[in-house]
């Protein structure tokens, strides 16, 4: 059995508020709800949802605080990880969430909306055709990094704002992935932050921008 949702991000994010807490607990009924209909979590998966899904999309937390008034991108949200927890996580930076499977958009919308996320917004579309412009992207297993990174080198804002940059939940040896797509980048294991087994070879791949 799994610990509460409540306890794991409590322990791990003591600053969380009541609220916040909340909105979490219920993200992951809301999650069991739609996976239901829509797969957007892998179903053996789904008991772990607090831990592998909520958890691990906010691993990227610990690597970064985003500032207020900061616009993040999220690439291939599927159902909405990481943009979802980090928008509960971060209420006065705005979060847009974009997939090129309109369903899986559907299922963020509905769930940002149960949950009063006012900093969300979600579209359905490619990564390679968002024209706005944005401080942060944020993305979990879409993509080798040498597809990703083209798709959103012109998506950040001219502005030389403090640890600007792509932050990519990965997992496993990056060594090969990273050498090949040619970027500076710098590596943060998981494992420092969170105990649990999953989170072992998980890292956050950081690419700094300009
Ligand atoms: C393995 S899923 C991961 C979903 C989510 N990030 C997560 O961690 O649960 C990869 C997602 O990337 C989306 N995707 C792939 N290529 C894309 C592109 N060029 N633009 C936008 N989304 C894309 C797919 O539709 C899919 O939902």
């Amino acid at each position: 059995m799994s610990i509460s949702i409540r306890i794991l991000l409590s322990g791990y994010f003591p600053e969380l508020t009541e609220d916040q807490l909340e909105k979490y607990e219920r993200m992951a009924e809301l999650y069991r709800e739609w996976n239901e209909k829509i797969n957007v979590i892998s179903r053996k998966d789904m008991e772990h949802i607090g831990e592998h899904h909520i958890l691990h999309s906010l691993g990227i937390a610990k690597v970064i605080q985003f500032p207020a008034q900061a616009h993040v991108l999220d690439v291939g949200t599927g159902g909405g990880l990481p943009g979802l927890p980090l928008a509960v996580m971060f209420p006065e930076v705005k979060f847009h969430l974009v997939d090129s499977i309109g369903k899986k958009i559907h299922v963020v919308q509905e769930i940002a909306r149960e949950l009063h996320l006012q900093n969300v917004t979600a579209t359905h579309t490619r990564a390679e055709q968002v024209r706005e412009k944005f401080d942060f992207v944020v993305s979990r297993a879409v993509t080798r990094l040498a597809n990703f990174y083209p798709w959103v080198m012109n998506s950040f804002k001219k502005e030389a704002i403090p640890h600007k940059g792509i932050y990519y939940l990965k997992g496993g040896d990056l060594e090969e992935e990273i050498a090949e797509s040619g970027l500076i980048t710098k590596v943060y294991d998981l494992k420092d932050y969170f105990t649990e087994e999953f989170f072992e070879t998980k890292k956050v791949v950081v690419v700094p921008m300009p």
